[in-house]
C-alpha cells in the first residue's frame, strides 16, 4: 500500500463498499460475499468512513471500527481501508474523484444495500456519481420497494440493469445500476448499538 492506497493492479474488478461499520456485522458480510460473487469482482474495499455526512451523531473512533471490520472479515478478496480519512473526504463523490485518478486502468463498482438507494438523492453530487460508477445495489429487509421507488431510480430508471446482467455490471458505461434481490440478512449497527453490544 502506497500512502495508505490499496494496491490494485490495472484490470482488476473492484466493489467499493462505504460505511460507517459502527459497528461491522453479518449484513455487511452477506453482501460483500454476495456482491464478489454476482459481480464477478476480484475485490471489495471496505471504505471505513469518517463519518457519514448526512448522519449527525459522530461514529465510534476510526482506529476501533477498523479493528473490529478486522476481526469480523478475513477474506483474501477483502480489503479494508481508511482511505477517506487519508484523503481528508467523508464526501463519495470526493473519494472516487480521486480513487480514478489514483487508479486509472481499475473498473470499480459502487456497492450500497437498498436503504442507501432511498436517501441517494440526498448525497452531495449524486447525479456525478450516478454519471461516473456502475452502481450495485444489494437488497435489505423492508427497503427493496421503497428502492425501487427512490428519485434516484426513477430518474436514472432506463440506466437499470437486469440482474441477470449482473457479472457485466464492471465492464458496464456509467449510468448503470443494478438491484441485486435474494436472501437477505436483517441486521443493522442500529441495532447492536441499541442493544448495548457496542457501547461508547
Ligand atoms: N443487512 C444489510 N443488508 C443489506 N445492506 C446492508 C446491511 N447492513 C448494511 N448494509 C449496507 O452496508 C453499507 C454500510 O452500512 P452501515 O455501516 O451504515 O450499516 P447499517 O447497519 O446500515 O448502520 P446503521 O444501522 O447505523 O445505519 C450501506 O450501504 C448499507 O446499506
Ligand atoms: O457523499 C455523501 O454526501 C454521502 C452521504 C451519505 C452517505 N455517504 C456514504 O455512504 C456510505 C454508507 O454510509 P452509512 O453511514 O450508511 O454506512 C458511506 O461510504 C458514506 O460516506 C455519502
Amino acid at each position: 500500500m502506497m500512502h495508505g492506497f490499496p494496491i490494485a493492479e490495472p484490470g482488476l474488478r473492484v466493489g467499493l463498499l462505504g460505511g460507517s461499520f459502527d459497528p461491522p456485522h453479518s449484513g455487511h458480510v452477506h453482501i460483500t460475499r454476495w456482491a464478489l460473487r454476482r459481480f464477478d469482482l476480484d475485490q471489495v474495499w471496505w471504505l471505513v468512513s469518517p463519518g457519514n455526512p448526512l448522519k449527525a451523531e459522530g461514529p465510534a473512533s476510526l482506529e476501533r471500527r477498523m479493528a473490529a471490520c478486522h476481526a469480523i472479515i478475513d477474506h483474501p478478496k477483502v480489503v479494508i481501508t481508511d482511505l477517506e480519512a487519508r484523503i481528508g473526504t467523508r464526501y463519495t463523490a470526493q473519494t472516487l474523484d480521486r480513487i480514478f485518478r489514483h487508479y486509472p486502468g481499475t473498473r470499480f463498482v459502487w456497492l450500497m444495500g437498498a436503504d442507501n438507494l432511498v436517501q441517494f438523492h440526498k448525497w452531495d453530487s449524486w447525479d456525478w456519481i450516478m454519471e461516473n460508477v456502475p452502481i450495485g445495489v444489494l437488497s435489505r429487509p423492508g427497503e427493496q420497494i421503497r428502492a425501487g421507488l427512490s428519485p434516484a431510480a426513477r430518474r436514472y430508471a432506463r440506466y437499470r440493469r437486469d440482474a441477470r446482467r449482473a457479472r457485466g455490471l464492471p465492464f458496464a458505461e456509467a449510468p448503470a445500476w443494478t438491484l441485486l434481490t435474494g436472501r437477505m440478512v436483517q441486521e443493522s449497527s442500529t441495532r447492536i448499538r441499541d442493544a448495548g453490544h457496542w457501547p461508547r
